[in-house]
């Protein structure tokens, strides 16, 4: 497809806070390019559609030069009719006091639905990130529901995470974030998550060299990034927008458009039962985006302390699916 091909983009949560965020950076062409036009189409609960059309009159007001169109739904299947790209961020964020598992029933259901309805009405070379929470285990429980469409097109958002952990890393090594490449994310987005630093390269030193002072990386590094969300809760009072709708046009811009050569970025995608992650848990690695394609980046050398850890990570996971099985298909 040309990159002057229009674009459908369908956006779920558009009223909320990311769905604010995001809106406006994809329509300026941050997420696929400044020469592809965009079409947008929002989609809503009932009651927050006034809120969604409010927000298209702003869209409107920006004169975005490769915005096409923008238009409203409260109903899944008109909103994703030929849907070539679908963010699904609506869903309940939590509040303070809460962990992202305690979402799990509050919002699974509406991954199910949404699976069901992409695979009858999306575009053929639909991709899909889940950025609701428990964004992996929704992502999981959309592509379980969706049998015609493969679910290596079913991803879940861990470009935050990937994110916040190369600022950490920046301001632990005094560099900035651009001299620093190869951080790994492995897991959950959630408290088990592993940030590696094991093969990364931060502004010329290995990061394994960096990991030598493990009372920095288990007490400080690791925790700061694994519970970020739960310190900007307790700082904003609301949880992460801005960052993580950046980090949703990241992901679908690297999908798209390619990874960094001598670089790779993390992302959650159905495990193909690589690194001792079962077959079909959608599980953070590290990938490399290539021909459009998500791969992951196989042959690292995982030690003792990332196993140990990875391991505890995919355990959830594995929980997270069996709090579920009521939602999956037999
Ligand atoms: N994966 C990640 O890195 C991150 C994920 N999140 C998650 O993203 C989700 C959205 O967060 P916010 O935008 O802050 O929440 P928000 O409450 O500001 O907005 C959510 C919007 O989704 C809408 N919505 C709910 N169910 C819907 C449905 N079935 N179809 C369409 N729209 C629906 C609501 O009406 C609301 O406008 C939450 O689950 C939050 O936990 C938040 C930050 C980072
Ligand atoms: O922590 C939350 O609930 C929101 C989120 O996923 C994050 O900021 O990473």
């Amino acid at each position: 497809m040309s990159s002057t091909t229009p674009a459908v983009v369908t956006v779920t949560g558009a009223a909320g806070q990311i769905g604010y965020a995001a809106l406006f950076r994809i329509a300026a062409g941050a997420m696929l390019g400044h020469d592809r036009p965009v079409r947008l189409r929002l989609l809503e609960l009932p009651h927050a559609v006034s809120a969604a059309e409010g927000t298209a009159m702003e869209l409107d007001d920006g004169a975005f030069e490769q915005l096409l169109s923008v238009d409203i739904f409260d109903d899944a299947r008109a909103a994703f009719d030929g849907a070539e790209f679908a963010l699904l961020i609506g869903a309940k964020p939590r509040a303070r006091g809460m962990e992202r598992a305690d979402l799990l029933q509050a919002n699974a259901a509406i991954f199910a639905e949404q699976g069901e309805v992409l695979n009858d009405v999306a575009a053929a070379d639909l991709r899909v990130v889940v950025v609701g929470n428990p964004a992996n285990t929704n992502a999981a429980i959309a592509a379980a529901h969706a049998p015609d469409i493969p679910p290596e097109r079913f991803t879940a958002l861990t470009r935050l995470d990937h994110n916040r952990a190369i600022a950490q890393l920046a301001h632990r090594a005094g560099c900035a974030a651009r001299d620093i490449s190869r951080v790994s994310v492995w897991g959950n987005h959630s408290p088990t998550q592993y940030p590696d630093i094991f093969h990364a390269r931060v502004a010329g030193r290995s990061g394994a060299d960096l990991a030598t002072d493990r009372a920095w990386l288990v007490d400080d590094f690791i925790p700061t990034v694994a519970r970020r969300g739960t310190a900007i809760i307790e700082a904003r009072g609301a949880s992460s927008a801005a960052s993580a709708a950046s980090a949703t046009i990241d992901h679908i811009h690297d999908w798209v458009l390619g990874t960094e050569s001598d670089d790779w970025t993390s992302a959650a995608l159905p495990s193909p039962g690589v690194y001792g992650v079962p077959e079909g848990l959608v599980c953070s690695f590290p990938v490399r985006s290539v021909g459009g394609r998500w791969e992951i980046v196989s042959g690292l050398e995982i030690n003792e302390f990332s196993r140990a850890r990875i391991d505890a990570s995919v355990a959830e996971l594995a929980g997270e699916i069996t709090a579920v099985g009521d939602l999956l298909p037999a």
